[in-house]
């Protein structure tokens, strides 16, 4: 079954979307408040800045994480040999952001937020009594001030040919996080595993947004919203010569909040952190 878009604007969009989340661990919007103009921009500006030479000045700081992931030190997905054919920017409000582009990411990085607290209020409106009671707090509670919260601008490069066998942009794997929000990147190959291993081309139209459930929310809700394995496959032809922008926010709970039983948001990530050899 591919995955459905839906109208943010419908009555029944909150149902609609909580559902999709519950059944396939996406859910694709559109007619949302985040004008497609808008990432075209924010697109053209980063893509900008990672064919230049500047980027380097801006490498990652080790601790904190804030900063410019170049592709040789880029992300080995858990249970993967080989690294992502990928080089990113993490941006946190507090971290080191290139001026020309501090105004536009930030505005991004609020409004991306609002949307997904909106969002999450639909899902907490919308689960089960006995779901819902088991939250320790309303979920759009639980990203509320967090300075956790990640935006990844990906640049994936034009393939050269090569690339080592069996290396994807990104391999498959599950995000640690509560919920993603990742506009319709600037090419296509997101794909996401259906409930009988099968690949599904995610709807990449431009100015669609994608929304994932991450571990936590899979953790916190005793895994009735499944944290679904996505990927992103090798373009081939004319489009294996397109770089490709994609930009998720990782929402995180602050570090206190309790998940469930056994787990808060910060011993969850340290747990993740350490399976994935970063810490
Ligand atoms: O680039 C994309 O479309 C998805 C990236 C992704 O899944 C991730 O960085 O976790
Ligand atoms: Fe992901």
């Amino acid at each position: 079954m591919p995955l459905e878009t839906i109208d943010y604007l419908h009555p029944n969009a909150a149902q609609d979307f909580t559902r999709s989340l519950r059944e396939t661990g996406f859910g694709v919007l559109k007619n949302h408040p985040i004008p497609a103009e808008r990432l075209q921009s924010i697109y053209a500006n980063w893509q900008a800045f990672f064919d230049s030479e500047d980027k380097h000045n801006y490498r990652f700081n080790p601790g904190p994480q804030d900063g410019f992931f170049p592709a040789d030190v880029s992300e080995t997905a858990k249970g993967h040999k080989l690294k992502d054919l990928k080089e990113y920017y993490h941006i946190y409000p507090w971290g080191q952001i290139p001026d020309q582009l501090r105004q536009e990411i930030l505005e991004y990085y609020a409004d991306a937020n609002a949307l997904a607290a909106e969002l999450l209020d639909w899902v907490q409106e919308h689960s089960p009594i006995e779901i819902k009671t088991e939250f320790s707090q309303p979920l759009s509670q639980m990203i509320a001030n967090s300075e956790q919260t990640l935006l990844r601008v990906l640049h994936y490069p034009p393939l050269t040919g090569e690339e080592p066998e069996g290396a994807l942009r990104a391999a498959a794997h599950e995000d640690i996080n509560l919920l993603t929000v990742l506009p319709a990147a600037s090419e296509t190959g997101l794909q996401v595993l259906d409930k009988n291993q099968k690949w599904l081309d995610v709807p990449c139209d431009f100015g669609n947004l994608i929304i994932n459930t991450g571990d936590m929310l899979q953790e916190a809700s005793g895994h009735y919203f499944p944290s679904t394995t996505h990927r992103v496959v090798n373009p081939s032809g004319e489009a294996a010569k397109h770089s490709r922008i994609s930009m998720p926010l990782f929402l995180h709970p602050r570090p206190d909040v309790v998940l469930s039983e056994r787990y808060t948001a910060y011993s969850y990530l340290q747990e993740r952190l350490r399976e994935l050899g970063v810490i």
